[in-house]
């Protein structure tokens, strides 16, 4: 078996090709560190899944990627562009090139699901038209697999499932290069949460998106995820494909993915590839 170590973003140069790459990242709340020297990049096009036991420091990292969380110490570039400290003006040129799913949707509940979508719009474009807001909400809406009436709905008339992909309609409002989803399927049924990750691969898809996507979810790892990168230990200790990850001598990712849940999602990716090998 190989360590984590094999696996372990080195640091260094940024990759040219990353849309997201942070570097020797520190971020802390009074006495606790909860990341040190924590080194990542996202590729271009890929859906990265980010997984770690509870309280690792998932939605902080993503927190401090967005700007939502300022670290103590380390650079974080998205698209090439450092992201901390930055003039508003460039923040907000920054912001418009990604859309981000906050856990449990994280929507108005005054506002319909038609206003939540235009949410951004309002913000980034105050100028448009009012027309074209409620045209570009009525096509998101759609586009994320609602019910074209759920537009005038308030989201407490929906289900989970429901609200998470009207957040997923506001995340996309802006038609981002790049997507941030934190924790997508959690409190969904199985079959709602594999409707979810297929939507997330058809977007991935044709609009060419990058996603980050912090998940507890083994489904979802071996349904839709690129690569995935644990974290422990206050840091990234390895990213790769779930099969790399695999032949890692750790107790946590041994554990994540061999132990019984794990070995369920093998078991249940095997059955759904079956049939379609067969069919070949
Ligand atoms: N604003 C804050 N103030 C103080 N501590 C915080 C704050 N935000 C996060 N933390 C602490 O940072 C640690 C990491 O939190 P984070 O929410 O990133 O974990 P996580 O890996 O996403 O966990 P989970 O899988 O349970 O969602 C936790 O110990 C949390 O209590």
């Amino acid at each position: 078996m190989s360590t984590p170590k094999d696996l372990a973003p080195t640091g260094g140069e940024r990759d040219e090709n990353a849309v997201i790459s942070v570097r020797g990242l520190k971020n802390a709340f009074g006495e606790q560190v909860v990341h040190e020297k924590l080194d990542l990049d996202v590729r271009r096009g890929e859906i990265l899944g980010v997984v770690g036991g509870s309280g690792t420091g998932k939605s902080v990292l993503m927190r401090s990627i967005i700007g939502l969380q300022t670290p103590v110490a380390g650079e974080v570039h998205v698209f090439g562009e450092p992201t901390i400290g930055r003039e508003e003006t460039e923040a907000t040129n920054i912001r418009k090139r990604w859309g981000v799913l906050f856990q449990g949707g994280a929507l108005f509940s005054t506002l319909t699901v038609a206003e939540n979508v235009q949410v951004p719009l309002k913000e980034f474009y105050p100028n448009l038209d009012q027309a074209l807001m409620d045209e570009i909400a009525g096509y998101k809406v759609v586009m994320t697999g609602l019910p074209a009436d759920a537009g005038p709905k308030y989201p407490a008339e929906l289900s989970g499932g429901m609200r998470k992909r009207a957040g997923l309609a506001r995340a996309l409002a802006l038609d981002p290069e790049l997507l941030f989803l934190d924790e997508p399927t959690a409190g969904l049924d199985p079959i709602g949460a594999a409707a979810f990750d297929d939507l997330t691969k058809a977007l991935q898809k044709t609009m060419g998106l990058t996603v980050f996507l912090i998940t507890h979810d083994l489904d979802t790892l071996y349904a839709i995820c690129d690569r995935v990168a644990v974290l422990a230990d206050k840091r990234v200790i390895a990213v790769g494909t779930i099969d790399e990850l695999l032949a890692l001598d750790h107790p946590w990712i041994q554990e994540y993915f061999n132990g019984p849940r794990g070995r369920a999602a093998i078991d249940s990716k095997d059955r759904q590839q079956a049939p379609a090998e067969a069919a070949q």
